[in-house]
């Protein structure tokens, strides 16, 4: 009944929302959120309220000055009952004159890194009264007497932020492609240095440390493309199932999408700015886009939960399978290799050898923090402080744990894939995979060398395979970008052009600079002169 309510009106744009959740004091303790909506039974309203200045919300996108509704996620009281943070659909500015209403305190935030197109507000409540259907009551319900009915499961309130987290793997994988293509197209047309005195100045993309800054963000977009359609998958499953009241998959999913948004949008971050950096001076110019690029997917790295928050609450749920499956209990799919018993095997330099190296790390990090903290408990500390002195190794094991699911899942898709495809592509697409799983194993060599059989000499190997991977790459990877097939006006890059009109496009944008539009800008007059002539 409410989505026949607000859905078609957001469909055809009558509704223009955000998602009001973040306040100025809290963003990643949600149950600390202190905006109320207290029942009035009197009137079957709830009355909106921000008694604080941490109240206000704050961040939410185009809350500013675009959106006239928002999701708003407040503490609900009724009958004098604190029931918990719950979700209200509230309109805050007059659909003809765009005006604020009453009782409503709206805003925008500022200047920001990035993103310097999205308004973000800030929303603050006076007493707002808004009709008891504001309540978005799929999970919960207020009657009109005012009595609390709870949902099956507290925390299918959180499901938006598992559904946005989902989404985000495969931002990821978008970016990286226009980091991607920006950067080695430009390292085909740029030439630099000349190593040969006899031979001109050859493309900057033939330096292996120019490969090397560059393939390995090539391989993750196709990385995390694929591991975004697997988690989209298993998003849509668990969705299915808890619409039918069986909610058992929900915390394996919950816990995989934590780890695999933090780490994607940390290396998708790090390796944009690799981009940026590859391409010198230019890559620093506003019209690259790459700067811009940078602002985009490092803020990804905070909002939709906080990256070392989120993976906290998958070594939270790796710390307590190792403590099911020590009981004997099953344990879910992507958690199950967690209690692999057996012997430590003789490393094999092979793709499966490395992928089973990256699950022995994991479950040998969860394992120690487990001891640490059982050692730490036993020794009189609450679990709470144990946690917390533990903290640093559990970001290690999620991250380890993310990592073995991403490696794992690259390689079975791009597998099950290339039956399908062309000799030629399957090769250079295996090419990519084994690029990424030998990449990830010598930036971790050490957890390797502490959780596995791996020797010198197989790390010595894996560097030459590396090497030699550049090798085999470089003549298909502008074939590669191209492949994306992002146009230049999505790219928006003078770096990035499919014309490779690089210089032509530099000074042309440069020309556009409002400085240029006379010789003598009125700065000289009004500054310079006078400071060059002793009067200032
Ligand atoms: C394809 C190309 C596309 C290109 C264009 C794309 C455009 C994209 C542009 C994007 C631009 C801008 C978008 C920006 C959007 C950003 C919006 C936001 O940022 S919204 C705000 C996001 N905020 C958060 O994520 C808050 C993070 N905090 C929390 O989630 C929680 O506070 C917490 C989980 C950290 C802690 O909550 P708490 O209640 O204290 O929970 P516990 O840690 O005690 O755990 C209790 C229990 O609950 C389980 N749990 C927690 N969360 C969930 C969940 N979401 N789902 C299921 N279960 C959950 C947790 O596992 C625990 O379970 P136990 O069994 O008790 O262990
Ligand atoms: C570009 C952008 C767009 C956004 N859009 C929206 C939006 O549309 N709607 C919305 O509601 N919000 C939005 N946000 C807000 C975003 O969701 C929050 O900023 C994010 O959840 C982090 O919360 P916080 O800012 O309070 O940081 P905090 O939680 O205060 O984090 C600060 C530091 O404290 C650490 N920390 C916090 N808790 C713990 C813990 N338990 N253990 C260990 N360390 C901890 C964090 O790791 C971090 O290093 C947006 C933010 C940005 C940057």
């Amino acid at each position: 009944e409410q989505q026949e309510k607000w859905v078609p009106r957001a469909v055809n744009m009558e509704i223009i929302g955000t998602y009001a959740q973040t306040e100025l004091g809290h963003g990643t303790f949600l149950r600390g959120l202190e905006t109320t909506a207290t029942y009035d039974p009197n009137t079957e309203e709830f009355v909106l309220n921000s008694p604080t200045l941490t109240a206000y919300k704050w961040w939410p996108g185009g809350l500013a000055h675009t959106a006239n509704h928002c999701v708003v996620v407040a503490q609900l009281h009724s009958k004098g009952v604190n029931h918990g943070v719950h979700p209200f659909i509230v309109q805050i500015r007059d659909e003809d004159t765009h005006m604020p209403l009453p009782g409503v305190k709206v805003g925008e935030i500022g200047p920001k890194l990035s993103f310097s197109t999205a308004n973000n507000g800030f929303l603050g409540f006076d007493n707002f009264r808004v009709p008891r259907d504001s309540m978005l009551m799929k999970n919960a319900q207020v009657l009109k007497d005012g009595t609390y009915v709870k949902s099956r499961l507290s925390k299918l309130t959180y499901g938006t932020m598992v559904f946005i987290r989902v989404m985000i793997v495969t931002d990821m994988a978008y970016y990286l492609s226009v980091g991607a293509t920006i950067a080695i197209r430009y390292s085909a047309v740029r030439h630099q240095s000349k190593p040969k005195e006899n031979e001109p100045e050859p493309q900057i993309l033939d330096y292996v440390t120019q490969q090397h800054k560059l393939f390995i963000a090539l391989a993750s977009s196709h990385a995390f493309r694929v591991t975004g359609q697997w988690l989209w998958t298993t998003f849509v499953r668990v969705n299915k199932a808890l619409t039918s009241g069986n909610a058992d998959t929900l915390p394996e999913l919950h816990a995989v999408a934590c780890c695999l948004k933090a780490v994607t949008t940390r290396d998708a971050a790090s390796m944009v700015e690799a981009c940026r950096m590859s391409c010198g001076g230019h890559g620093y110019m506003t019209s690259s886009y790459l700067p811009i690029l940078y602002g985009i997917t490092t803020a990804a790295c905070t909002y939709e939960g906080e990256n070392t928050v989120l993976l906290l609450q998958t070594a939270r749920s790796l710390v307590k399978a190792w403590q099911k499956g020590s009981k004997g209990k099953p344990l879910s799919p992507t958690e199950a290799y967690l209690m692999d018993k057996s012997p430590v095997p003789k490393w094999e330099n092979t793709l499966d050898g490395i992928i089973a190296g990256f699950r022995r790390v994991s479950a040998g990090k969860v394992q120690d923090c487990v001891s640490k903290i059982d050692k730490l408990v036993k020794m009189g500390t609450s679990y709470e402080d144990a946690w917390n002195q533990t903290s640093v190794r559990l970001v290690a094991a999620s991250e380890a744990h993310s990592r073995a699911v991403i490696l794992a899942t690259f390689r079975a898709e791009v597998s099950r894939a290339a039956a399908a495809l062309s000799p030629p592509l399957a090769r250079v697409l295996h090419q990519l995979v084994h690029l990424y799983t030998v990449y990830w194993a010598l930036e971790r060599v050490g957890d390797l060398l502490l959780y596995t059989s791996i020797a010198e000499r197989d790390v010595q190997e894996l560097q030459q395979q590396y090497e030699d991977l550049l090798q085999k790459i470089r003549p298909n990877t502008v074939g590669l970008v191209d492949a994306f097939d992002l146009r230049d006006e999505i790219l928006n890059s003078t770096l990035g052009a499919y014309d490779g009109r690089v210089y032509e496009r530099l000074m042309e944008e440069a020309l556009k600079s409002p400085l240029n539009a006379e010789p003598v800008n009125q700065s000289f007059h009004k500054y310079l002169k006078p400071f060059m002539q002793g009067k200032l």
